[in-house]
């Protein structure tokens, strides 16, 4: 039998960077956007651990699928096995958290298939030694985030639908943060403040300045799309672009116009994720 799941995207709808940590890591607020397109995960019951993932590159004990898959083994003992197929669909190193995603689709995928009976909260914990990124996905909530990204309060933000521009440049999320120019002063904010509708205009992403200097295909996406969509943010670190629709089929027109070199994608927003949609129903 397999258990098919989904590893939805997400888009960053802000980022400040309020300090950096005496370990160099930088503390931001950031509101994580959960969307209904994403990459898809296939578990299949075996004796050992397999991966198939024709779509990323390199070894695959390097992918985050394999380390999640490989750290829950180690944290539980449990000594079944699995064999894992990723359909990948999101571009990677795009900002929009496919390796943390899919990382999380094992970790509660292999928790049901291996009837672990872990928690949300033990899983979350486990995620996040993997990455910052990856307890919103375990925790399947739309959420603002502090700290790196691991003190989450989940919030219901109203339906959208959202056109995501690829300019298709790898941007190493490392490279930006340690950018002389990145301003990391920004003046922490509340909850309740950023879901203001008078204060969103002044939210902003502070990774994007700096992208846009190093990358010139995220500074030429960001003029196309505030050409054709007006508003338009970057998400995450990079590269993906971002505004919002009035309709799906106004996403749809914009899919036929783009430059030949640049990918894109049309998605609505979701307040719970299409994983834990799949593992409830
Ligand atoms: C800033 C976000 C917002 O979503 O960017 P995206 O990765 O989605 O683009 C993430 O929290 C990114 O978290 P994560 O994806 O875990 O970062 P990593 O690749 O592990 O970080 C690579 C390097 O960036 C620096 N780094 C990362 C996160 C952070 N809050 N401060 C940092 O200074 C560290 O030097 C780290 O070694
Ligand atoms: N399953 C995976 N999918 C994508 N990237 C992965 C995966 N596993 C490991 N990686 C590595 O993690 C890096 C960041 O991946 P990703 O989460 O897609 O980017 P971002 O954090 O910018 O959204 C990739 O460049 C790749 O080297």
């Amino acid at each position: 039998m397999t258990l098919s799941l989904p590893a939805p995207a997400k888009l960053n709808l802000f980022l400040h960077i309020t300090g950096r940590r005496a370990d160099g890591y930088h503390e931001l607020q950031t509101l994580f956007q959960l969307l209904d397109h994403g990459d898809s995960l296939h578990f299949t019951a075996a004796d050992e651990l397999r991966l198939d993932s024709p779509g990323v590159p390199g070894r695959a004990e390097d992918n985050l699928v394999w380390r999640a898959a490989r750290l829950l083994q180690q944290h539980t003992g449990c000594r079944r096995g699995v064999h894992i197929r990723l359909e990948k669909r999101l571009p990677a190193g795009g900002g929009v958290g496919g390796g943390s995603s899919d990382a999380a689709t094992t970790l509660l995928g292999l928790n049901r298939l291996w009837s672990l009976g872990l928690s949300l909260d033990e899983l979350a914990g486990l995620g996040l030694s993997l990455g910052a990124d990856v307890p919103v996905f375990v925790r399947g909530r739309s959420a603002f985030a502090e700290g790196v990204g691991e003190r989450l309060h989940s919030v219901e933000l109203p339906l959208q639908w959202y056109f995501v521009l690829d300019p298709g440049v790898h941007v190493a999320t490392g490279k930006i943060f340690s950018d002389q120019q990145l301003t990391r002063n920004t003046p922490i904010s509340t909850v309740a403040a950023v879901l203001e509708e008078a204060t969103w205009k002044a939210l902003r992403n502070d990774c994007e300045p700096v992208a846009r200097r190093l990358f010139p295909a995220i500074d030429a996406a960001l003029k196309w799309l505030g050409t054709h969509a007006g508003e338009s943010r970057m998400t995450g670190t990079g590269s993906c672009i971002f505004a919002a629709l009035p309709s799906r089929q106004h996403g749809e027109k914009l899919l036929a116009q783009l430059p030949p070199d640049w990918k894109g994608f049309v998605a609505r927003s979701c307040n719970l994720s299409p994983l834990h949609e799949a593992l409830a129903g």
